[in-house]
């Protein structure tokens, strides 16, 4: 089996709060998986427990069949960027971090001397190497804390709103890396609220709600299944209140132009009979996105 994480009925109460309740989460080499919910849902004490930060009350973790839990070394197969930028030092330059993690995590100095300046090129913080990160702009450290987690080259990748806060371009050339890391056999676990990040990256998308995996599968699946049949319906100018009351009582919704119609193929054949001589200038399947999936299972449409 080649399977990079492999989690099983994972729980965690705080109190007398079930925060994490039988999670299962399994991820390949190559894969993004998009670990989506609400605030508060429990995707970061999972995340925790995934990176041996937090003691599962029950189940288990594997990283490349080792448990962080039972064995510590086995966290060598992960790099996290989680809360942002706390996972470097204030006081020591940006290259400094990158040699000191690198060096920690097994790497000889020089290696990580080149792998450090490497990756400081590839997100554009070359500048600010010998900048101490007390005086980098908080989307310069985010981007420094992704930098640290890829030192050591692991197997799976944590992130946690790795976008979160940089500016267009940063945050486009962030989604690039990610992208190239998938592409290059790294398994991927991204949480995020911007749901467009989400769908751009993810192959697969669990989404997790009160503790619990309310959905879980492959990106385009999830899409087809959930999204229904929306039309736009645009027409040259806007529909007189006769036309709109007969067209309405067949489906056709909003107060357009444009009109949106939602249905199947032979409706909207019926509705588009129905409009005439009235000229047209556009009808387009609408399309689905992971955001109409999202409040549909979650229920907050
Ligand atoms: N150390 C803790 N002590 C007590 N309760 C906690 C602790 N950490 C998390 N919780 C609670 O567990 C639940 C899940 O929190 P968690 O941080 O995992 O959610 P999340 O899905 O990451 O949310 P967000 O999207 O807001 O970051 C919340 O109700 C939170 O208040």
């Amino acid at each position: 089996m080649n399977a990079v994480l492999e989690a099983t009925g994972l729980r965690k109460r705080f109190g007398s709060l079930v925060a994490v309740d039988g999670v299962s989460l399994h991820l390949a080499a190559g894969e993004v998986l998009a670990f989506l919910g609400p605030n508060g849902a429990g995707k970061t004490t999972t995340i925790k427990m995934l990176a041996g930060l937090l003691w599962p009350d029950g189940g288990q973790v594997q990283l490349l069949g080792q448990s962080p839990h039972q064995n510590p070394w086995a966290l060598r197969h992960l790099g996290a960027v989680l809360e942002g930028n706390r996972n470097v030092y204030w006081r020591m330059t940006a290259l400094e971090n990158l040699v000191y993690f690198g060096v920690a995590r097994g790497l000889r100095y020089q290696a990580a001397q080149r792998r450090a300046r490497a990756l400081l090129e590839q997100l554009e913080l070359g500048a600010k190497s010998h900048t101490e990160v007390r005086h980098l702009s908080r989307g310069m450290q985010q981007k420094l804390s992704l930098a640290v987690a890829l030192m050591h080259d692991p197997e799976l990748l944590l992130l946690d709103e790795p976008t979160l806060g940089l500016d267009v371009e940063s945050a486009l050339r962030v989604e690039g890396m990610v992208r190239e890391l998938a592409q290059t056999g790294k398994a991927i676990l991204l949480t995020t609220h911007q749901l467009e990040v989400a769908q751009r990256l993810a192959s697969r998308i669990a989404i997790i709600q009160q503790g619990r995996i309310v959905l879980e599968g492959r990106t385009p699946e999830l899409l087809g299944r959930f999204a229904g049949e929306h039309y736009l319906i645009e027409t040259e100018t806007p529909l007189s209140p006769a036309q709109l009351g007969h067209l309405r009582s067949l489906g056709l919704e909003g107060e357009g132009p444009p009109y949106v119609y939602q249905g199947d193929s032979d409706g909207l054949w019926r509705l588009l009979e129905a409009l005439k001589p009235t000229p047209l200038k556009k009808v387009a399947r609408a399309e689905a996105d992971l955001l109409e999936v999202f409040l549909k299972v979650v229920g907050r449409a």
